[in-house]
Formats: C-alpha cells, structure tokens, sequence
C-alpha cells in the first residue's frame, strides 16, 4: 500500500477491504498520476512539505473568528511560499515555483481547509504577466514577483459586471502630457469586486478597464497596478481598497473591491503584448486574434477541470472508506448490520464519483497538452485552433465543475449525518468546488460559447465542408436516419455524439423557424437557448466519454489483467450512467428500445456488484495523504468515532461545564426573571 505506518491501527473493516481488493493499487495510482515517475516525483514533494507538520493548526481553522482565520492563512502562506522557494521548486524539476504545477498547487491544501490568500498571485496575476506582457515588461515584473517580493491578484469583475467583460466601467484613460494613464472608476457599479487577495493582502493587482486614447474607446485591456505602499502596505492615494465580508466559502481568500479616483500610473504598466498605445497616444493593435487579452481566463479554465478532479477524487475517497467502516440497518434478521457500502443504492452513488474523477483527471490532461499545442501554434502567429480550443476549454470547465460539485454533494449525502460536519471535510469541498462553477465564467455562459461553435460548425457540416476534431462527429448528422443503438462501449459514445448531433440540429432548426417567423437572429437565438445549452452538455459529455475511454485503453495497454479489468468497468460503468440518465434523448436520437434500456439498467445494477470489493482499494488509488483529506470520516485508518469524539471534545464550546448564557439569559428566564 502507498500510505503506510507500521504503528497505525486499522478499522478492521477497511484492513478487510484491503485484504479483498484483487489489483495492484500502486498500478492505479499511476495511471491516475500519469505515470510512475510523476508518482514518485509527487511523494517526494508531499514528503519534504509534510512531514515537518508545518501544515498543522494547534486549533482547527473553524474554531477561529474570521480575522484569526485570515491571519493563520496568511502565516501559512508564507510558510509554504517560502519553501516553494527553498525546496519545492527544484524537487518538482520547474526552472522557478512561479510556473506553478499541479503537484504543488495540491500539496497546498494541506495547509489550507479553505483556500490560500497567495491563491490568485500564482494562479492568475504570475500568468497574466507571463502571457500579457512583452519580453521587457516580463524580465521587470516576473522575477519580482516569483520571488514574491510584490504580492498580486487579478481585478477584472465589478461589482455591475461579470460575466460581460465588454460592459465593464473602469476606464484608462491615456495623458500623452505626463505619459501616464488615468485610471478612474465613474459609478459605483464600476467598483472591482472579488478578486482573492485583494482586500488585505496585495499590493499590486492586475486590473481590466477600457482603454481610451484620443478620444476613443479601444475595449478592454489589462494594466499593472501597484495600490499598496510596498514598505508600510497603506492604500496608495487615489485607491479605495477593502474586503468584501462573509462568503461560503473562500472565507481564507480576502476577495476584496477597489475603486480608483483619478489614479495615476505610467504608460509602460498597460500590459503591452497584444497591443500597445505609443507615447503620442496612438494605439497599436499587434494581436491576429481579438481575444488574446482573455487568455489567463482560458488558462485557468483548463486548470479548472484538474482541480475539479482532485477534489472529487478526495470526497469519494473520504464517503468510500467511510462507508465500509460504517454498519447501519438489518435486512437479514440472522446476520450482522451489512457495511452500507453493501447497499447497491450507496454504490450507485459513490461509483459514478470515483469514475468521474478519474474521467476528468484523464480528460484534463488531455485538454493540457491540447492547449500547449494551441500556444505553441500562436507562438508561430497561428490562432486557427483557437475557436475550437475556447469552445473545449469553455465546456469542460462548465461541466467538470458543475458534475463534480453535484457528486460531492452526493458524496455527503451518502455520509448521512456525518456528512454534515465541518470535520467531514466535505463541506469546505463543496463550498470550494460550487465557486469554481461560477468564477472563470459561469456555468451557462460558457455553454453557450460552446454552442455558437457547436452550431457554427454544423452549419459547416451542412455545407459538406472540412470539420475540426473534436466536432467531426457532425458529419454523420445528415444521414437522415437515427443512429443505431450498440450497448457497447465504442457503440454507447456512438450514441452520445449522435446525441449531441440531433439536438444541434433541433437548434438550428427552431432557430431558422423562428427567423422565418420574423425574429431577428439575437431574438431566434436567445430563444433557442435553453437546448443549445443541452446541445452543448451533450456534446461535452461525448467528448469526455470518448477521451476517457480512449485514454484508459492507451494507459492500460500494458497494465497487469487485474488492472486492466478494474479499469474498463469503470469506464464502462461511466457510459451506462450517463446512458440511463439520459434514456429520453437516446430515445428521440437512437434506435434505441425500451427493452435495450431495461437491459442496459440491470447490467449497470451487475457492474456496481463487480466494483464493490474493489471500491475501497480504488479510493486508496488516489493516494490522498491524511493531511490533505482533513477529514474525520475518510482518514486512511478507519478511526471514525475517535476522530468525531476528538474533534468534538475539541470544541472552545466545551471548554466551561457551564455556558455563560446560562446565567446571563437562560436561568433569568427559566426563573422568570427576564
Ligand atoms: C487558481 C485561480 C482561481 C481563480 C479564481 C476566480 C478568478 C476569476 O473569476 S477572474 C474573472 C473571470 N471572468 C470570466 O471568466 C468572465 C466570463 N466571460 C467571458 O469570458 C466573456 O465575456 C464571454 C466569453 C462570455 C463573452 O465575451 P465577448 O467578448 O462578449 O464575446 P462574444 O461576443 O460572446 O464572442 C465573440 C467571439 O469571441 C470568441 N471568444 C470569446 N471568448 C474567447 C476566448 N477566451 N478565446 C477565444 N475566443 C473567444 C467567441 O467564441 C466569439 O467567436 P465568434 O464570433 O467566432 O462566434
Ligand atoms: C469565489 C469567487 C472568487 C472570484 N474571484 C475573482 C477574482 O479573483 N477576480 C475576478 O475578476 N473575478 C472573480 N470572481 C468573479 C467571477 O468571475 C464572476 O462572478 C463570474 O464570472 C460570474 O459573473 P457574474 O457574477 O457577473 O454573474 P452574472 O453574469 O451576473 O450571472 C448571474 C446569472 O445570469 C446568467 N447570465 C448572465 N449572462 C448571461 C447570458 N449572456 N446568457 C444567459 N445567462 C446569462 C448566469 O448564467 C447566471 O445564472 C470570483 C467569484 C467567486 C464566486
């Protein structure tokens, strides 16, 4: 087993569970990690930033007010920043910290239940230096700022706009006088409004406004703003900076706002790659493409789909362990209460979990090397790749994220009223992974880019000309018949695109409808909008289910039997959900008959049998150190009750056999004396 301790006493339940687990965990939790050397390159990592105990909290973070909270997240951010620099940096083979990893970015949760103040430094304001600016503004604001000598976030949203980034009001104004531009914000709307860090914690920040020169208004773009005094951290005349208050989560992340009067920065602070203003105020656009000034946000939405994985992979794993140690209800009065991961309910609901975590993690991978082959392109002055990459990049965050907030939930559910403790450790996953479906672009609003690629594209189709990739699958649209329902694999993501292909083209249908009914092409659209948001679900769910099932059968090519068995019902045990959840649109877009689905639903209730010896060794696959899990249900020994007695006896509520409410309110009013 990759977690061991010669001295740590197992609940025997899960020690049973291990003992019946019939592949090599150590196999899995490569693949997971693509490949054994990452493996042993992320254990060394977790070792050095671990094993000092650095990570620990005398008091649980949620025994703290809010500023004691904030200030230990602070304190341990520079702790782990400063070793990031020491130690870690070189251990994880990266040239500096700056050029975060995966890895890193993980063994970071150890230290926060929440999230790190330093979150957006090297998550948004480090990359947006590295691909906003030019080479000179880089070699100026890139070391200082990967030494962390200057602390920044990214303050694009307003208080009026989010999602419109064309509709924000922070203006730019450029003064070839003094050579500096004016950044103003001319309504209370026009305030920033969430960037991590900002309230307390930067001192620079990367700020969006609408760039205006000579009169007219260029759109926005970004700018380096410093809005602390580097020595004493006071706001800097002109800014109005503070904390935003109490959120769901995040509640560690200072997100703040910001207001500028008439604030005054040099002209070489506009982030000059994609365009620039010269010193007489004449602007130069220097981009092919006019999107390059939202490149961070499809960096971070790639990024996305691997954190999302993560998270996932953590709460499946604490609901799984927990469920094999767990007993509850006598179906057979002559036996003993069944472990609930017995219940075929409870496996229905933790399965899908751990097969979309590894689904997601293998599709982030792959959206990862994708999405290098798209800058290495533009590198070259090539963007054609770009639409069909925003239009990827688009969906699988907004799916990723919004499936896997859903089965963390789920995965509480599962861990009834335990679940619902703080020490569960689910809820600050579900509070940190719910935010991800809105930041970085909201749900709906993304799908919606998609589906403007999607119906673009099958407009192409119509008009039989070359289609990219990963939308080549609409070629078949026109076949005039319906797809033909095959429960295999290969035969199931037949399906999907099938699937994804009929509801685009009821959308390109209604659409034309409508315009011949006399709506313009806005009004046909937004009509339409509710299936081009299911069209561009369905085509996401296709291209997922393929890339995992493509992907595993790559990975497992020389994978041990065992492996390779566990491996393919998994896969196959994501295809026959997502199929039964979706027996109506099979229905219109395949051949699909009700005695096929009556058939497909008893070989899922079959599969899930199959997995479930196997299930606690799948979750011990992911390989979560104890410190990251930060939960009482999931800890790799099985101790439950211990932890939730612990944990409780913890609580500063026990601190005095009497609470001073009782004098002060309860005994008054018991004695009516109130
Ligand atoms: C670790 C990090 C933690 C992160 C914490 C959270 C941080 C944050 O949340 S930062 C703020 C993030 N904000 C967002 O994501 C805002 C979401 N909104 C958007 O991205 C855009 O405004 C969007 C895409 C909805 C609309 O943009 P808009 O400029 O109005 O474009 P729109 O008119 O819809 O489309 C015009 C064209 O541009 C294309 N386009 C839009 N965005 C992109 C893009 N990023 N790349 C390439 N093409 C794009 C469209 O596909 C469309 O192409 P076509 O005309 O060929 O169909
Ligand atoms: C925890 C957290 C951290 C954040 N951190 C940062 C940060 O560091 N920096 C930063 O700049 N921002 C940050 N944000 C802001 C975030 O990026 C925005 O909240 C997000 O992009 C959504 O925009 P909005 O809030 O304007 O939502 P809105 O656009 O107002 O959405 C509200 C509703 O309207 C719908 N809607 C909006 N437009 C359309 C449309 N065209 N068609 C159909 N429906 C539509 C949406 O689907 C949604 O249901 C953060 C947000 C959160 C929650």
């Amino acid at each position: 087993m990759t977690q061991t301790n010669n001295n740590m006493t197992v609940n025997p339940d899960l020690a049973m569970e291990r003992a019946k687990c019939n592949f090599n965990v150590l196999e899995v939790t490569h693949i997971f990690d693509g490949g054994e050397r990452n493996t042993l390159q992320r254990k060394k990592i977790e070792d050095v930033a671990l094993n000092s105990g650095a990570s620990k909290d005398a008091l649980g973070e949620e025994h703290m007010s809010p500023k004691e909270k904030y200030e230990n997240a602070v304190r341990k951010s520079c702790i782990y920043a400063t070793m990031m620099k020491n130690e870690l940096a070189e251990l994880s083979g990266l040239e500096s910290f700056g050029v975060s990893s995966p890895v890193i970015r993980r063994t970071a949760d150890a230290f926060f239940k929440e999230v790190s103040p330093f979150l957006l430094h090297l998550g948004m304001f480090v990359p947006t230096i590295m691909g906003q600016c030019t080479p000179e503004q880089q070699s100026y604001w890139l070391p200082r700022a990967l030494d962390m000598q200057i602390i920044g976030t990214y303050a694009q949203t307003e208080l009026g706009h989010g999602t419109f980034i064309r509709g924000l009001e922070t203006t730019a104004t450029y003064d070839p006088e003094t050579e500096e531009f004016v950044l103003h914000s001319p309504t209370l709307s026009s305030y920033k409004w969430w960037a991590g860090g900002l309230g307390k914690t930067v001192n620079y920040c990367i700020v969006v406004a609408q760039l205006y020169t000579k009169g007219e208004c260029h759109g926005t773009h970004p700018f380096i703003v410093q809005i602390r005094d580097e020595d004493t951290h006071v706001p800097l005349p002109g800014i109005k900076v503070g904390e935003i208050g109490p959120k769901m989560g995040f509640n560690t992340a200072d997100n703040g706002f910001l207001g500028f009067d008439h604030y005054r920065i040099p002209r070489e602070h506009m982030l000059m790659k994609n365009a620039q203003v010269l010193k007489d105020g004449t602007y130069v656009k220097v981009a092919r493409h006019g999107k390059l000034t939202y490149g961070t946000m499809v960096f971070v939405r790639v990024v996305l789909v691997n954190e999302v994985a993560f998270n996932l992979a953590k709460a499946s794993t604490i609901a799984v362990r927990y469920s094999a140690i767990r007993r509850q209800s006598k179906p057979k009065p002559d036996e003993v209460e069944p472990q609930i991961l017995d219940y075929v309910t409870q496996q229905h609901k933790l399965f899908i979990a751990i097969a979309t975590a590894h689904a997601l993690q293998l599709c982030s991978t792959w959206l990862w090397e994708s999405f290098s082959a798209v800058l290495a392109q533009m590198k070259g002055g090539n963007t054609d790749t770009l639409p069909e990459f925003h239009a990827l990049s688009s969906c699988l965050k907004a799916i990723s994220t919004s499936d896997s907030a859903h089965l963390i939930e789920q995965c509480r559910h599962a861990c009834g009223g335990h679940g619902y403790m703080i020490s569960s450790g689910i809820p600050n996953l579900y509070n940190f992974v719910s935010a991800t479906r809105t930041y970085e672009g909201d749900y709906t609003v993304l799908l919606l880019q998609t589906a403007r690629f999607l119906v673009k594209a099958y407009e192409q189709a119509e008009a039989k000309k070359p289609l990219t990739p990963t939308v080549s699958y609409l070629a078949h649209a026109f076949s005039g018949s319906r797809a033909t329902w095959d429960n295999s694999p290969d035969g199931i993501i037949r399906s999907f695109q099938a699937l994804a292909a009929g509801k685009t083209a009821v959308c390109v249908t209604n659409m034309r409808k409508r315009m011949r009914a006399g709506l313009s092409q806005v009004d046909a659209w937004e009509m339409s909008t509710i299936q081009l948001v299911a069209a561009a679900e369905a085509h996401c769910r296709a291209v997922i289910a393929d890339t995992y099932r493509k992907e595993i059968v790559r990975l497992t090519a020389n994978s041990s039997p065992n492996v390779k068995v566990v491996m393919d019902q998994l896969t196959t045990l994501y295809l026959y959900y997502w199929a039964l959840e979706r027996t109506g649109d099979l229905l219109m877009f395949t051949s699909v008959s009700q005695k096929d689905l009556v058939d497909l639903q008893i070989a899922y209730e079959e599969l899930l049998l199959k997995i479930r010896p196997n299930a606690v060794g799948l979750v011990d696959a992911f390989d979560l150190r104890d410190e990251l899990l930060h939960s009482t249900l999931g800890s790799y020994d099985g101790r439950v009750y211990e932890r939730l007695m612990e944990e409780a006896l913890k609580s500063p509520m026990n601190k005095e056999p009497v609470s001073d409410a009782y004098s002060k309110y309860l005994r008054p009013m018991m004695k009516g004396k109130l």
